[in-house]
């Protein structure tokens, strides 16, 4: 190819990448751009060429215009800008995270002529860098992802999954035995989706009549049957805008399934009794623990539907396939109904952990949560024992059923708050309440010992008292709950 023909091609070439490129004259007029930059920025060409470059607010720009001397921007004073990260506003306002490259154009004499700039839209990576940080956070604050507590790498691919589902519009299925938390994961996609601010709406399939199931999801006219006394709003209507959430969908009625086909297909409902169509803007969510290939084969279920809801599947493991989850899990249980029941329950006794661990939960962790609850109402002593639990629990771990003998020394051994409170109270004394000295000795950030001593409600007392003419220092400290 001869430098004629390169020429020719140059246009084509620099509207082929995927990176903006402007061209600046010397007063920071935009004279040319590529189509890229058109893309990333909403303006047409049109919009840009012979406009200011300033258009664009770029933040670091706005930082380094210069406005003494000849030159207007530091890059004409012969700075050139490498892979440096700023923000520009699009034509409609929103904002483009990008990393930028420039340099000075120069002419045969070495005379300066514009500049050439180079931008890369990291918009989507910074989008899901503030995500993954979100998402870190909700992780190591007391109440999970969302509510839901592992640590295990299993549920860790849940999280990711459900994070991932959020992002989207596709309908989504919750697979899982009964008791994994297909409800709580169903609320964590819509809580943590761009549809967080509209509804989220709820109905059990198998909770309803055929009849009653479709008057509930499409709703009703006036006469549509008996009792039909007044035009009814249905499920799909009020979540408009948001989630609905059909769970024990392998429960759904043959007949209400096709209705359910149509409004995934069309996006409109139709209202029991009324031929009138009504476009609905609603994500589908569904549930169930039941094996929907099987039902499929024994022709309850329409396959088309199958694949119409089995977008984005998400299975929720059993509790006995992440068993390392329990200790956690039961912390966090230990921790919720401890504070409904005020009873001076210190933590849970190896013993009952041993047990907890060796039972193989056909009730999942809904039925661990229920050993909880039994456990605060049967026990009367400072710890938990295998004896507290249900019977089907401490039976099956062989753990001993009579209280021991000899009291346990108060000790808590699971309980990762209490520990927490303790060093931090330790440390705050050994430092004479010195934030600074106590971050130091329990090797954290001296923000981290402020916020917990915000959480924990511990606030230090210094005061200086006289005593026989001297002095004596008196620190105390003062506790509020342990929460
Ligand atoms: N990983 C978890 N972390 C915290 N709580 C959980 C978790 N999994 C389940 N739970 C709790 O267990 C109970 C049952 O959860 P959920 O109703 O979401 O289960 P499900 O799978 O929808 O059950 P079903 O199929 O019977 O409707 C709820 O109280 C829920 O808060």
């Amino acid at each position: 190819m001869n430098a004629h023909e390169v020429d020719r091609y140059w246009k084509t070439v620099v509207n082929t990448i995927r990176d903006g490129l402007m061209i600046v004259d010397e007063r920071g007029v935009i004279v040319a751009i590529n189509d890229a930059l058109e893309r990333i920025t909403g303006y047409s060409r049109a919009e840009l060429i012979g406009n200011d470059c300033s258009v664009l607010h770029c933040d670091i720009c706005e930082n380094i215009r210069c406005n003494d001397g000849p030159q207007w921007c530091t890059l004409f004073k012969g700075k050139p800008v490498k892979a440096r990260q700023c923000i520009f506003v699009r034509k409609d306002g929103s904002l483009v995270h990008a990393l930028k490259n420039a340099c000075l154009l120069r002419d045969d004499q070495g005379e300066v002529m514009g500049a050439v700039e180079t931008i890369t839209d990291i918009t989507e990576l910074i989008e899901k860098e503030n995500q993954l940080a979100a998402y870190a956070q909700q992780l190591r604050s007391d109440d999970g992802f969302h509510g839901i507590i592992g640590s295990t790498p299993a549920m860790r691919r849940v999280f990711e999954l459900i994070a991932n589902a959020a992002r989207s519009d596709a309908p989504v299925i919750i697979l899982g035995e009964s008791g994994t938390g297909k409800e709580l994961a169903a609320r964590a996609i819509h809580q943590s989706g761009d549809r967080s601010d509209k509804p989220f709406v709820k109905v059990n399939c198998a909770a309803f009549t055929e009849s009653l199931l479709e008057s509930e999801l499409f709703g009703h006219v006036k006469g549509a049957y008996t009792g039909a006394y007044r035009d009814r709003m249905g499920r799909f209507e009020s979540a408009d805008g948001g989630d609905i959430f059909l769970d024990e969908i392998g429960d759904l009625p043959l007949a209400t399934q096709i209705k359910l086909l149509r409004v995934l297909e069309e996006k409109i409902i139709e209202r029991v009794g009324d031929a009138t169509p009504i476009p609905v803007n609603v994500r589908v969510i569904t549930a169930t623990n039941r094996n929907l290939t099987e039902l499929i084969a024994r022709g309850t279920f329409r396959e088309d539907l199958f694949f119409r809801i089995n977008v984005i599947p998400i299975h929720l493991p059993p509790l006995r396939a992440h068993k390392e989850d329990i200790p956690l899990l039961a912390d966090a249980f230990f921790h919720r109904i401890g504070l409904k029941n005020r009873k001076p329950i210190h933590g849970i006794s190896n013993d009952a952990m041993a047990a907890l661990m060796a039972y193989h939960w056909p009730g999942n962790v809904r039925e661990l949560k229920s050993a909880f609850e039994y456990a605060f109402v049967t026990c009367q002593e400072a710890m938990i024992q295998p004896h507290h639990l249900p019977p089907d629990i401490h039976a099956n771990a062989g753990a001993p059923t009579t209280p021991q003998p000899k009291p346990e020394p108060v000790r808590k051994p699971f309980d990762r708050q209490e520990i927490q409170r303790l060093e931090l109270l330790e440390a705050l004394e050994a430092s004479d309440g010195n934030q600074s000295k106590a971050a130091e000795r329990l090797g954290v950030t001296r923000v981290t010992v402020w916020n917990r001593m915000r959480r924990f409600g511990v606030q230090y007392k210094r005061t200086i008292a006289q005593v026989d003419g001297g002095e004596e220092r008196v620190s105390a400290f003062d506790r509020r709950g342990t929460r």
